[in-house]
Parts: structure tokens; C-alpha cells; sequence
């Protein structure tokens, strides 16, 4: 692997913490990182390089999935890191870090490839941009990159300003748009159950399916992150990146070439053909809602309003459902239909895909349930097939059984999404990144639905903590002769479950 520096902005902050210092570990334990690289971090506040090399200790020690913590290789692991105190404003300050990235690559005998990783609020990223260009950090004998953090924009305008802006001082090919949901291991693999299972490719089109639907319950709450959350809403916050991306990979056709530019392309054709919504249709096919208080867990947890720093008349959506439909040939009259809400009843993540049920007709008394293909992405990695079988218990009655493979095994072994995708980004793989163009394309579907909750013509409907949303988005599916599977069904349906 070749030889570089990684460049960390926000390297004081929450995400560094929790996410970036652990996944870095994680690849060093696993000889993924190169051999030799030198990593800066920057703040404002003054730090020694040894006091910031304990905080990047302390992170690994408290997030690190690794449970062997090697104090000796550790020790070499934090020796790659250095700090340099910076405002984003400061052109000084990039001089200065200029100078340490300069002094490091001497020292090192390092290749001048930089990475940039920008773990900052939004409205640094363009100034941050700026300076690198103009300070001469993006000038090198090797390659540059830049990795940014979501949200990319906060709707169609600022996003298209945004890229415009990063497009000065880098290539579209030089831009890593994180959208973690496409590092996780199960999203990763829809390519792989798509279209390396010749039983599966072959009903994975309109002519089988009915319905798909796409969930992201959450069952926290706004957290600490009121005073951007209140701005952006699960529409901004879940929709336009990670649900889009998933409907995106769950719908594509199978690429030419299994490489970053056929998955690409596959996956543009999708969301170009996302059939628009009018500013008028969108209370017929969107619904939005709001947590009140309720219980979680046993626990009483306060509504929305009442969460420390959101606006006593807020009126944003912590829960949005979604009814689409991809004018392309392979999805004519599919439904797809998305739900992403805080204090949900679970933390789950996954797809369900209902199979048509045609050749019912035999069996009129004996009720029998849709074919579902279940991907659970988050916090389990599961797969799982719903068939019929005769069940011996009860008089021979057809029911539905569950052939459920399980991740379970590997365990530990599994990279995060973090580390995925540096290491993806480390390598110039940029398959599992957001292309501009998918960005782009995403705000454009969502800019009517933004116009119509800013208007205020759909309406927030009030859902109780621990539920699993407002009814009105059962009705986005009844509407179409379907329903939510799984919601509660989930614990019922365990003992039928096959494990393989
Ligand atoms: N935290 C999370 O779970 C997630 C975060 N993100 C995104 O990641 C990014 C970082 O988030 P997070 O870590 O939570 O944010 P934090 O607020 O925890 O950290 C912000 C970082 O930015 C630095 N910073 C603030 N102002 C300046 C400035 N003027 N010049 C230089 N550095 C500055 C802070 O350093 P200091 O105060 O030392 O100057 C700190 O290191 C954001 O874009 C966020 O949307 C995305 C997904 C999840
Ligand atoms: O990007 C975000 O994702 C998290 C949910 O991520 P997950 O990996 O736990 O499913 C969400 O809580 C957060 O609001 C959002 O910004």
C-alpha cells in the first residue's frame, strides 16, 4: 500500500471519538493501513502531540471493537499521530499544518499522497476546501483526496452551491461523499444476493415482486444533536442519503462490471427514473409524524417538544414514510414504500421484499401468506426467506416458516462501516461513496417535499414513543392492498424460524 498522510479535521469532536480513531486502530490490528503514514489532527484548542495521542488512546480503549489492546503496538500505532492547532479561517494555521504535514513526509520518506478528511460541521467544508488549495496542502507529487461527512447540503440549492464550490479545489474524483449506511456489511452485499444468486436474479424484478419496503427505525430520541436535528428533520437527516442510497441499491440492475462505474451507473438509472412528486401529490404519498412521550424499554421517555434545545413549536419531522415508484421496466407498478423515524418500538434496519402470491387459488381456505425475502441490516446482519410448509402441529395447516441465515458467527471479525470505507478511501475505491450526481439527483426528488412541509401542507401527525409510527403510514400501504411486515410479527413468527 502505498505511503501517505491523512489529514484530520475535527479531530477534537464526537465523530473522531467515537468512529474514526477506533476504525483506524481496527485497520492497523488488521494491516490494512500502509506501512508507513503519518496522521495529523487539527482543532482549535492547543494540545501536545502526546496529549493528543492519549485522547486517541482513551477512544480506542472505549470504542475499539478490538478486545486485545497490545500496549506495544499501540504505542507504535499512536506514534503515527501528530496535532496541529487550526481555525478554519486561518490561513496561518494552514501554513502552519502545511509545514508539520511537509516535516512528517520528510521524516516518514513518505509519498506526498494527502487525504483530507473533513469530521466538521458542515458550513466549514467549502472554506476548508479553499484553503487547502490556496494554502498548497492539495499540491503534491502524489494524489490528493478529499473524504466529507454528510449532510451534504441541507437542500437542492445549498448542495449544488456546495459542490461548486468544493469542484475549485477537487475532482469529482477526488471527492469521498461518506454515507455510512453504504459501508455497512448487508448493504454491501445486496450487489452480491442480487446478482450472484441466479434463483434470487431471477425474481428480482416486477414481474415477482410486489411491494419492497425499506425501514430505518430508531428507538433514540434526538440526543445531544437538537440544534441541528430541529433544522433538518428525518427527511434531511435519513431520506435523502441513507434511505435513497438503499432503495438505490436494492433496485439496481446488474451492472456490466461489478466495479465502482458499473455499480454507479446501475445505480443513477435508478434514482433517475424516481418518479417526481408534485408539490401537490406529496400529502398523498408522504406522511410525516412526530414523537410524543411514551415508553421504551420499560422507560418513560419525554416527547419531541420537550427534548432540551428543540423549539417548544417545532414542527419537525421525526418520522417520515414514503410511498415511490422507479418509472424504469424492470420496477412498472412496483411499489416501494420507506419509513425512517426516532423512538420507534426497535432499532432496526431492513428491507423486506414481498413476493406476488398468484398461485393462491388452491389453497382459498387455508390462508396463505406472501414469499418475503428479509435483509436485516442494522444491528443484526440477517437474511431470511419467508415460505409456506405444511405444518405437522396443526393438522397439516400451511404456515409460514423462516430459512434464516445468520452473520452471527463472524462476529468481531466484521469491519464497521468506518473502517470499510477508509479503507476503501485509502485504496481510491470509491464504489461505496456517493457520487455527486446521486446526490444531486436525490435532493431534486426530495426539494417537493421540503416546499410542502415548509408550506405546512402535509400533515404532522403525532406518533407515540415506542410505537411504530403514525397509522396513517399503515394506510400509505393499505392504500395498495399491503402492510408493514414484520412489526408485530417479529417476536411471534421466532419459533418458525430455520437456522442455518
Ligand atoms: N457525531 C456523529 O455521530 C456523526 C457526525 N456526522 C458529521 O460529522 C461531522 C462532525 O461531527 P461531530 O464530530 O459530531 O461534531 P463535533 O461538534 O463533536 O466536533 C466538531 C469538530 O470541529 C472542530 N471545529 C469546530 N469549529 C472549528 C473551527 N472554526 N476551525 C477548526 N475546527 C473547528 C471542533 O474542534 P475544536 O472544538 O477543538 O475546535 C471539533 O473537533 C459533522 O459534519 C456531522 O454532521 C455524521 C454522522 C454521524
Ligand atoms: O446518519 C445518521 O444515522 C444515524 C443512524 O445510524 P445507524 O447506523 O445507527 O442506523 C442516526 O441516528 C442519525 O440521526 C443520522 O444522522
Amino acid at each position: 500500500m502505498e505511503s501517505m498522510t491523512f489529514v484530520l479535521f475535527g479531530a477534537t469532536g464526537d465523530l473522531a471519538k467515537r468512529k474514526i480513531f477506533p476504525a483506524l486502530y481496527n485497520l492497523y490490528v488488521d494491516q490494512k493501513l500502509p506501512q508507513s503514514i503519518s496522521i495529523i489532527g487539527l482543532g482549535r484548542g492547543e494540545l501536545s502531540h502526546s496529549e493528543f495521542q492519549e485522547k486517541v488512546k482513551d477512544s480506542i480503549l472505549d470504542f475499539s471493537r478490538r478486545l486485545e489492546h497490545d500496549a506495544a503496538n499501540m504505542g507504535e500505532f499512536l506514534d503515527y499521530f501528530r496535532y496541529s492547532s487550526l481555525d478554519v479561517n486561518s490561513e496561518e494555521d494552514f501554513q502552519q499544518l502545511l509545514q508539520l504535514v511537509k516535516k512528517r513526509e520528510d521524516e516518514l520518506d513518505l509519498t506526498q499522497n494527502r487525504m483530507f478528511y473533513l469530521s466538521v460541521a458542515p458550513e466549514f467544508f467549502d472554506t476548508i476546501a479553499l484553503n487547502i488549495k490556496n494554502s498548497g496542502l492539495g499540491q503534491t507529487n502524489g494524489w490528493k483526496r478529499l473524504i466529507i461527512e454528510k449532510p451534504f447540503g441541507h437542500d437542492l440549492k445549498s448542495a449544488r452551491e456546495l459542490n461548486k464550490k468544493l469542484s475549485r479545489a477537487f475532482l469529482e474524483e477526488e471527492i469521498y461523499r461518506i454515507d455510512h449506511y453504504l459501508g455497512k456489511p448487508m448493504v454491501q452485499n445486496l450487489e452480491a444476493l442480487a446478482f450472484a444468486n441466479p434463483i434470487l436474479q431471477s425474481v428480482w424484478n416486477k414481474d415477482h415482486i410486489a411491494n419492497v419496503q425499506i425501514t430505518a427505525g430508531e428507538t433514540v430520541g434526538v440526543e445531544k444533536r437538537a440544534g441541528y436535528y430541529d433544522q433538518a428533520g428525518a427527511i434531511r437527516d435519513m431520506v435523502q442519503n441513507h434511505m435513497l442510497q438503499i432503495l438505490m441499491m436494492t433496485a439496481m440492475d446488474k451492472p456490466e462490471k461489478i466495479n465502482a462505474a458499473g455499480i454507479r451507473h446501475e445505480k443513477r438509472k435508478v434514482i433517475e427514473s424516481l418518479r417526481p412528486l408534485k408539490e401537490e401529490d406529496v400529502p398523498y404519498n408522504i406522511v410525516r409524524g412526530q414523537y410524543i412521550s411514551g415508553e421504551l424499554n420499560g422507560q418513560k421517555v419525554p416527547g419531541y417538544l420537550k427534548e432540551p434545545g428543540v423549539n417548544p413549536s417545532s414542527t419537525t419531522d421525526t418520522f417520515v414514510a414514503a410511498r415511490l415508484w422507479i418509472d424504469h421496466p424492470s420496477w412498472t407498478g412496483v411499489p416501494f414504500y420507506i419509513r425512517t423515524g426516532k423512538r420507534m418500538k426497535e432499532k432496526s434496519t431492513r428491507i423486506v421484499i414481498e413476493f406476488k402470491n398468484k398461485e393462491n387459488e388452491q389453497y382459498k381456505n387455508n390462508q396463505i401468506d406472501p414469499n418475503l425475502l428479509i435483509i436485516e441490516i442494522n444491528p443484526n446482519e440477517n437474511i431470511s426467506l419467508q415460505l409456506n410448509s405444511k405444518n405437522p402441529l396443526n393438522n397439516g395447516k400451511v404456515t409460514p416458516i423462516r430459512i434464516n441465515f445468520s452473520n452471527e458467527q463472524i462476529g468481531l471479525g466484521v469491519p464497521e462501516a468506518y473502517e470499510r470505507l477508509i479503507y476503501d478511501a485509502v485504496n481510491g475505491d470509491s464504489t461505496f461513496f456517493a457520487h455527486w450526481k446521486e446526490v444531486e439527483l436525490s435532493w431534486e426528488w426530495v426539494q417537493p417535499i421540503l416546499n410542502a412541509f415548509e408550506g405546512n401542507f402535509v400533515p404532522l401527525h403525532e406518533y407515540q414513543s415506542g410505537s411504530y409510527g403514525p397509522a396513517a403510514s399503515d394506510s400509505l400501504l393499505l392504500e395498495n392492498g399491503f402492510k408493514w411486515w414484520l412489526d408485530e410479527k417479529l417476536q411471534e413468527s421466532k419459533d418458525t424460524v430455520l437456522h442455518i
